[in-house]
């Protein structure tokens, strides 16, 4: 059995439907992006997912337990880390009372190294934390009891540039020491880096799952290029040329040129050897590219230079009952 099972999952509010006949296995192993626009229902399968809310219809089941099996599903979460999208810490207790409580839980075998990795200030209380040191303080937790399947939701919102390059590089760690994670995120550069697979959601159906690679590989390639001669579109109207621009070039180039290319290189280099170039870069076509197609017109822009395919609706999550409580109980964490 596959470490997240789901199939057919429905999840209503009232009239709305926050997750609508969701199929998808999570393999173990993997690390697995869950990408979409806001409100497209990554969250609410995410909180099924735990048991921190009942599914409407279908079924779900996580290392085996399935979610509407209480007390199956309170043995697996001791193999689980979580991170809520804002993980609601008791304010006042500090980082080192709020790991001791999880870890007297859960265990800690991993605590020290961690927190190596992801340093929050320990002594302070929660409510003295910036965003970022918060979420700093929840990954510790996450993974602190050595979970063999994690759960995340936006795990690196809030977190600076250094810290989502030694997040992402630790989540690659985790996966090659067989463990397996599962992450929502807006953010498409670290999805591509570190996710083996992604499955997109729209209006709370699944769009696609397909690996990083694939998605690349459909992506194709940018290809800028400068000529020392005049070139016209219909001249680079070869197979695998798409959304081609030509500019007037300066400098030692008469022609700047450039379009995405999905095909192999060699042939590109044989058909682009007839010209008189001065300059060539073939790189990476941006993802968002290939996400915006699955994101549709509801998504919003990832903005010149930014990875980001739309910007997170942060509306809170201050009841999440997934926080580590204040004291005592709440052994389901
Ligand atoms: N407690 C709730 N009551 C009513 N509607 C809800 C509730 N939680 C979520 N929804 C609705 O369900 C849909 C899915 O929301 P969800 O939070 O799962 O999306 P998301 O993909 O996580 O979005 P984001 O990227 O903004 O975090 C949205 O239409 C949202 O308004």
């Amino acid at each position: 059995m596959d470490p997240i099972d789901v199939a057919g999952l429905t999840k209503e509010y009232g009239d709305v439907r926050g997750v609508d006949s969701l199929s998808l296995s999570v393999e173990s192993g993997e690390v697995f992006g869950f990408l979409g626009p806001n409100g497209a229902g990554k969250t609410t399968t995410i909180r099924t997912l735990l048991g921190l809310q009942a599914p409407t219809d279908g079924t779900a089941a996580v290392l085996g337990a399935d979610v509407r099996d209480e007390s199956a599903l309170v043995a697996a979460k001791r193999r689980i880390g979580y991170l809520p999208a804002n993980p609601a810490f008791d304010a006042t207790a500090t980082g080192r009372e709020i790991l001791d409580l999880h870890g007297s839980i859960k265990g800690g075998e991993r605590r020290a190294e961690l927190l190596d990795l992801f340093d929050p200030p320990l002594d302070r209380p929660v409510r003295e934390y910036s965003t970022g040191n918060e979420q700093k303080l929840g990954i510790v937790q996450a993974f602190m009891h050595d979970p063999e399947l994690v759960i995340l939701d936006e795990p690196t919102s809030g977190l600076d540039p250094l810290m989502q390059r030694r997040f992402e590089e630790f989540v690659r760690a985790e996966r090659d020491r067989g463990r397996t994670v599962f992450f929502s995120s807006h953010v498409l550069g670290e999805v591509r880096r570190v996710c083996d697979r992604v499955g997109v959601l729209r209006n709370g159906r699944l769009v696609t799952v397909e690996s990083v690679g694939d998605l690349l590989d459909r992506s194709g390639k940018a290809v800028h290029a400068r000529a020392a001669e005049a070139i016209v579109p219909s001249d680079v109207d070869f197979e695998g040329t798409h959304d081609v621009e030509v500019h007037d070039g300066d400098g030692d180039a008469v022609t700047e040129l450039s379009f995405t290319y999905t095909g192999e290189v060699n042939r590109l280099l044989a058909r682009l050897h007839r010209f008189d170039l001065v300059d060539l870069t073939v790189e990476e076509a941006p993802l968002e590219d290939a996400f915006m197609r699955f994101y549709g017109a509801e998504a919003g822009n990832g903005g010149a230079g930014g990875d980001r395919v739309a910007d997170a609706d942060d509306a809170g999550d201050a009841a999440d009952p997934d926080a580590v409580p204040a004291e005592g109980g709440g052994a389901d964490v």
